[in-house]
C-alpha cells in the first residue's frame, strides 16, 4: 500500500466518503503487521485494578505495593481507583476536551502547534515526520514547571479552560507523587528515590481525540509505542480503544474502561531505572466506525538534564544500559530511532515485494524488536 504524505499538515482528518478523502486516507493505512487485530470494545480483565484507599496504612500499603510490583513486572500497566482525584474535575476536563475538539478547524488551528511551539493543537501526531499517520487530533498543555507555562498557548474557547487545567494538573501531580513513592518502595528503595532521579518533575497534558474512522481495521488512532517518561496517567472515556501487549505484539488486550479510574503506564525512564524489572507499557490506541473517543494523557517526565541509569540492579544482574545518559539524549535517540525504523520498514516492505516472504518477516521482526528494546 503506497503512502502519500501531504507536504502540509492536515487541518482535519479525512473522515468523509468523497474520493478526495478516500485518497487522503491512504496515508493513514498501516502495513499489514501493524493493523489492529482486536476490536476496541472486547475488554480484558488482565490489567489489575488497584484501590489506593488506605495508602498510608502500613498493611494495606504493603498489599498495594505487591499488586503494583506484579502489574509492573507483567505489563507495565495498572488502573487505579480511590485515587483521590475529584470526580467533578474529571468530568469537567472531559467535557472541555469534547467541546474543544468539536470546534471548527479554523478555531482549533488558532493554537496550531507545528514548528515546535510550546503547546497547542495538532492533527495526526506530534511526530510530523512519520511515514504513516495516526487517526487522532491532540492538544498539548505544558503544565509543569509552573514558571515555564505559556498561558497564551492555552485555549480560551470554551471559556474557563485555565482553572480547570490548573486544578487537574495539580491533582495529577499529587497522584504521580504518591505513585512514585510506592514504586520506589516496590523497587526496594526509599520513598523519594524515583522523584529524586527526576530532579524536578515535569508534566505535560495531552488531550487525545479519536474521531470515528471509516477504516478502523486498516488504521490506528495511535501507533504502537512506549511512553518515554517516568509514568503516564491516562483518563479514558467509556468507548474503549487502549490496547496493550506484553509479548512483542503477538497478542493484544483491550483495557476495560472503568468510570473514574485512571490508567497508569510506566514509561522508558521507569523501565531503565528499574533495570528492566518493570516493563515500559507497550501500547497503542485503536479506533472504530461508530463512536469517537477521548483520552487525556498526563506525562510525568524528568527534567532534560536528569541522568538515566538503573537505580536498582539486583544481584547477579548487569545494568541494561552501558553508560549513563541524560533524559534529553534518551528522548532524542528514541524519536530518531522511531522515525528511522518507520522509514527503514517502508523500504524493506518495498524491497520485500520481490524477496521471499520468510526473509521479509525476519527483517521486520528485527526492526520491531529494536523498537521495544
Ligand atoms: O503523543 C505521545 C505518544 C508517546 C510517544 C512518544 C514518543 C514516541 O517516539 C512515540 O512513538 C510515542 O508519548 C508521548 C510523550 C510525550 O511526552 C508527548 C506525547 O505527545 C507523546
Ligand atoms: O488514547 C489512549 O488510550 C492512549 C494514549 C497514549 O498512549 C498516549 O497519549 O501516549
Ligand atoms: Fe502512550
Amino acid at each position: 500500500m503506497s503512502s502519500v504524505v501531504p507536504a502540509v499538515p492536515f487541518a482535519l482528518l479525512p473522515t468523509g466518503a468523497e474520493e478526495k478523502d478516500e485518497e487522503l486516507r491512504r496515508s493513514f493505512v498501516r502495513d499489514e503487521d501493524e493493523r489492529p487485530k482486536d476490536p476496541h470494545n472486547v475488554f480484558s480483565n488482565e490489567i489489575p485494578v488497584i484501590s489506593l484507599d488506605g495508602i498510608d496504612d502500613v498493611d494495606r500499603r504493603a498489599v498495594m505495593c505487591q499488586k503494583i510490583v506484579d502489574a509492573c513486572e507483567d505489563w507495565g500497566v495498572f488502573q487505579v481507583i480511590d485515587h483521590g482525584v475529584d470526580v467533578d474535575l474529571i468530568s469537567q476536563i472531559t467535557s472541555y476536551a469534547k467541546e474543544f475538539f468539536a470546534l471548527p478547524p479554523e478555531e482549533k488551528l488558532r493554537y496550531d502547534m507545528t514548528g515546535g511551539k510550546k503547546g497547542g493543537f495538532l492533527v495526526s501526531s506530534h511526530l510530523q515526520k512519520e511515514v504513516v499517520r495516526d487517526w487522532r487530533e491532540i492538544f498539548t498543555f505544558f503544565s509543569y514547571p509552573i514558571d515555564e507555562r505559556d498561558y497564551s498557548r492555552w485555549p480560551d474557547n470554551p471559556q474557563g479552560w485555565t482553572p480547570v487545567v490548573d486544578a487537574y494538573s495539580q491533582n495529577m501531580m499529587a497522584l504521580a507523587d504518591k505513585l512514585l513513592e510506592v514504586l520506589s518502595e516496590a523497587m526496594g528503595m526509599d520513598r523519594e528515590a524515583l522523584k529524586r532521579s527526576c530532579i524536578d518533575m515535569q508534566q505535560k497534558l495531552v488531550l487525545n481525540s479519536y474521531p470515528k474512522c471509516p477504516d478502523p481495521h486498516l488504521i490506528l488512532g495511535l501507533k504502537r509505542h512506549t511512553d518515554p517518561g517516568t509514568i503516564t496517567l491516562l483518563l479514558q472515556d467509556q468507548v474503549g480503544g487502549l490496547q496493550v501487549t506484553n509479548d512483542g505484539a503477538k497478542t493484544w488486550i483491550t483495557v476495560q474502561p472503568i468510570p473514574g479510574a485512571i490508567v497508569v503506564n510506566l514509561g522508558d525512564h521507569a523501565h531503565f531505572l528499574s533495570n528492566g524489572r518493570f516493563k515500559n507499557a507497550d501500547h497503542q490506541a485503536v479506533v472504530n466506525k461508530d463512536s469517537s473517543r477521548i483520552s487525556i494523557a498526563t506525562f510525568q517526565n524528568p527534567v532534560p538534564e536528569a541522568v538515566v541509569f538503573p537505580l536498582a540492579v539486583r544481584e547477579g544482574e548487569d545494568p541494561i544500559i552501558d553508560k549513563p545518559m541524560t533524559y534529553a539524549d534518551m528522548y532524542k535517540n528514541k524519536m530518531a530511532r522511531d522515525i528511522d525504523l518507520a522509514n527503514q520498514k517502508k523500504l524493506a516492505t518495498a524491497a520485500g515485494r520481490t524477496a521471499a516472504p520468510f526473509d521479509l518477516g525476519k527483517i521486520l521482526q528485527k526492526m520491531l524488536d529494536e523498537i521495544i528494546a
